[in-house]
């Protein structure tokens, strides 16, 4: 698979993804969608900025898939409003040129193949097949997609599902788990191809993800979710804070005071162990040669916003399960 298909794209104006000279913007407002007596969406409010990577985050169950589907039309909203560029989606006069939206990689019909998938959409909405083959190319599947969908690896379905969605040339680009299936050389292909699409072409980029870690080197803002309700929003730098280091020792009383006096915020959080607010392992392992104390283990701890997704996980993980 060619990691780097679009790296060679053409100049703007004769490129397979032309862009557009702004993306799409996304108002999502007081979303809320009821089942029975269940809020699996419940008083959504954020927006989505062309030009950027927006990941939409939440564990399993907080309800990002249901608040994309309004967002598509694909089920009917409880209450509020979500609009792309002022407008429902059903009002959108061309949806396939304004949103390309992939919400799932198994959605294709197993005895075709997925250029042949690729093709009939196309045919029905007056695109060439040559941009079919382009778009094979430029997702990284060209010779793949001549076989039947059926025995596609989730890795290939989540290409053609991306190919799928970029057919109309879209200014939004709404991905459901975008990375799910992908090896770590095809996440690393996807971040670059988002990144393409967002900072170079204009366009607006929504992906979803349960896993803070895998869309963090991607995203430029993050709204993340729970339970349904929001939880922080915002540019991903911003909520990121501070990142922290793990260290281990044999006394983490004496460590934590030698890390304070050198005017290191540290945190005993276990007889053996110091959380300091540093990311300089050097600065870490001086401190403590310097005050006698022994290093045993150096970790990195993440950020603060790391540690809350975490914290976010455990507690939410499935409230289905919970019975919350
Ligand atoms: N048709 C439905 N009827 C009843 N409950 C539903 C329905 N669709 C979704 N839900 C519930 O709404 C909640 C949110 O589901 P949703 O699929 O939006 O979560 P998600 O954040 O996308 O999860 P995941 O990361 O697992 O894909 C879940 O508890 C789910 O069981």
């Amino acid at each position: 698979m060619s990691t780097a298909a679009f790296q060679g794209s053409p100049t703007p104006g004769t490129s397979t993804l032309q862009g557009d000279a702004r993306g799409a913007h996304v108002d999502i407002r007081n979303l809320t969608k009821v089942y029975g007596s269940f809020r699996a969406v419940d008083d959504l409010s954020f927006t989505v900025e062309p030009g950027r990577v927006t990941g939409f985050l939440g564990p399993n169950g907080s309800g990002k898939t249901t608040t994309l589907r309004m967002l598509l039309d694909l089920i009917r909203i409880t209450e509020g409003t979500a609009l792309i560029d002022g407008q429902r989606y059903r009002d959108i006069k061309q949806p396939l040129h304004t949103v390309g939206a992939a919400l799932e990689a198994t959605n294709f019909h197993p005895g075709r193949s997925g250029r042949d998938h690729l093709r009939v959409l196309a045919a029905t909405h007056g695109i060439p097949d040559s941009r079919v083959d382009e778009l094979l190319e430029l997702v990284g599947i060209p010779a793949a997609a001549r076989k039947k969908a059926g025995g596609y690896s989730m890795g290939m379905r989540q290409r053609l599902g991306l190919a799928t969605a970029l057919l109309g040339d879209p200014r939004l680009l709404v991905l459901d788990e975008p990375a799910n299936g992908l090896d770590p050389q095809g996440i690393r292909w996807l971040r670059g191809f988002l990144r393409h699409l967002s900072a170079d072409l204009g366009k607006t980029v929504l992906i979803s993800s349960h896993m803070l870690s895998e869309v963090q080197q991607t995203v430029d803002d993050v709204v993340i979710i729970a339970n349904g309700r929001k939880i922080a929003a915002g540019p991903l730098k911003e909520l990121e804070g501070r990142a922290s280091t793990r260290v281990t020792t044999r006394d983490a009383e004496a460590l934590a005071a030698v890390f304070a006096q050198r005017g290191l915020e540290a945190r005993v959080s276990d007889p053996r162990q110091v959380e300091v607010a540093s990311e300089d392992l050097v600065l870490i392992g001086d401190t403590a040669l310097a005050a006698g104390q022994p290093i045993h283990g150096l970790a990195s701890a993440g950020t603060d916003l790391e540690e809350m997704f975490v914290r976010l996980t455990e507690q939410h993980g499935n409230r289905n399960t919970e019975g919350i």
